[in-house]
């Protein structure tokens, strides 16, 4: 049957959701049947692929849904990753996969990303949201994991704890105490005082560090920690300073020449937020002098797709240089790699992709209005549940009420977010066939990005 020939089949093909040019390939569980949830169309038709190993609670949790989910250990290069997003309703990623505008655009039949991680730099969140491509991630289910590494490292530095293992991993004893420091009493510099910066400030403190910190933001301090007005103030009193800042154009070599010449001598510096941050050849320069005693590394400006890939010049061209320094930890991005982060972003994450497929929900969303109505029960059958993407200009709620005017509207819901709004409405005691001239309705209307009828 043409799909173009019958409203019964637009709508059955089309009912998660229509994006321009994409072939719709979803249908509904049953013909007339009542839901107990809104479940607008076979679970086992919705296609979800998991890259850079995303952990096995959040896979269980979309598995038990029912879904298609492929799950691969390693990111993708951008044209397979081109040719694998063809296809899928969902994609989960972590802080490797880069989906960039032109990936999106092949995204054709994409609703919705989960950024199994806290960073969502690597995606084009203005693209997602402007094509109806909602994004979650976890805020803040790895923070506590990158602040305890980091308390590692601070005493590691300080005490040369790198150099001596691998002395002795070579056969070499080499007891020595020059240069060697407790952290008692020294003070901590944290650039960026948010979920990361102040659970690290809480847990320094109680090691007996004085905590000073520099944000953007006017922040109440944690314990004694104090904001400082300037960063260069930071760097200049600073024993250790770490980065916990955000990627973004404004962050973009934050620490380079001149704020290395601006720190100690002999202070320690750590990166475990992003690989952009830190100007890596200016802190080769600083550790070879001796102006910077150490270094902690976890992330860096490429970094390979998956374990068992080389880290070196052809992947960033200091990457030997780098390798060749004292007092210098490099850590293969794990700052948020512990069991109990990791499963724990697999469930906030999951769940988030769960509630927006099956009821459109977007509370948590980072490029979305966030919009939620109550779950429809057994007590309200024949229900449906429209969600409209669009375009936020004036006039279209306008014209969306007179489509929906027709139906018994029980709760709506409508909020905007720059340029594109999210509308959310439950209608009662609605027959498929007007369900099906309604979704014609609504597509119809040019602000429409994306239509979603769960029923
Ligand atoms: N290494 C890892 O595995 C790992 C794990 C989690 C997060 N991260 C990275 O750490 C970053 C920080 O995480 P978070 O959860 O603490 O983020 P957050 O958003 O809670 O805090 C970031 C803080 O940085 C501040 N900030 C922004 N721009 C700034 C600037 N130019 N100068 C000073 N402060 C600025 C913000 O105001 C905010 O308070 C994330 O964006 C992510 O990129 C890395
Ligand atoms: O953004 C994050 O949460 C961290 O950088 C961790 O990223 P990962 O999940 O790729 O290790």
């Amino acid at each position: 049957m043409s799909m173009s020939t019958s409203p019964n089949d637009a709508f059955h093909h089309r009912s998660l959701s229509s994006v321009e040019g994409s072939s719709p390939t979803l249908r509904r569980t049953t013909t007339g049947a009542v839901p107990k949830q809104l479940k607008p169309f076979r679970e086992q038709d919705v296609k979800i692929l998991l890259l850079e190993n995303v952990n096995q609670a959040g896979r269980d949790i979309l598995h038990g849904q029912g879904y298609q989910v492929e799950a691969l250990k390693s990111s993708l290069p951008e044209d397979q990753l081109i040719e694998k997003i063809k296809d899928v309703h969902v994609i989960g990623i972590r802080s490797k996969t880069k989906l960039t505008s032109r990936v999106l655009a092949a995204a054709k039949n994409l609703i919705v990303i989960g950024c199994f991680c806290i960073g969502t730099n690597q995606v084009d969140l203005q693209y997602a949201a402007s094509h109806g491509i909602c994004v979650f991630n976890s805020p803040f289910s790895n923070s506590r994991s990158v602040a305890e590494l980091v308390i590692g490292e601070i005493i590691s530095l300080a005490r040369q704890l790198g150099d001596r293992s691998n002395e002795m991993h070579q056969g070499i004893w080499n007891k020595v105490s020059t240069k060697c420091w407790e952290v008692r009493g020294k003070t901590l510099g944290i650039i960026g005082y948010g979920h990361i910066g102040s659970q690290l400030s809480v847990l320094a403190e109680s090691m007996g560090m004085d905590v000073i910190y520099y944000d953007v933001v006017n922040l109440m301090g944690m314990g004694n920690a104090r904001q400082v007005p300037t960063l260069d103030q930071l760097l200049a009193t600073a024993d250790f300073v770490t980065c916990h800042v955000p990627e973004l154009p404004e962050t973009m070599d934050l620490i380079s020449t001149h704020q290395l010449e601006t720190m100690k001598q002999g202070s320690y510096l750590i990166n475990a937020s992003r690989g952009s941050v830190v100007d890596i050849p200016a802190l080769i320069g600083a550790m070879r002098t001796g102006k910077i005693a150490g270094a902690a590394l976890d992330v860096y400006p490429a970094e390979p797709a998956g374990n068992g890939d080389y880290f070196n010049n052809n992947l960033n061209s200091w990457a030997e240089d780098l390798r060749g320094l004292k007092n210098l930890i490099l850590t293969p991005h794990i700052g948020g790699s512990t069991e109990e982060a990791q499963s724990a972003i697999g469930v906030e994450v999951a769940e988030a992709l769960v509630r927006y497929v099956n009821e459109g929900v977007t509370v948590g969303a980072v490029n979305m209005p966030e919009v939620a109505l109550r779950s429809l029960t057994m007590d309200e059958p024949n229900h449906a549940r429209v969600i409209f993407i669009h375009q936020n200009v004036p006039g279209v709620l306008r014209r969306v009420n007179e489509i929906l005017g027709d139906h018994n509207v029980d709760k709506q819901m409508s909020d905007s977010r720059r340029d594109v709004a999210y509308l959310m409405a439950d209608i009662s005691n609605v027959r498929e066939v007007e369900v099906a001239q309604l979704y014609r309705e609504l597509e119809s209307l040019k602000e429409r990005i994306i239509t979603r009828i769960l029923y």
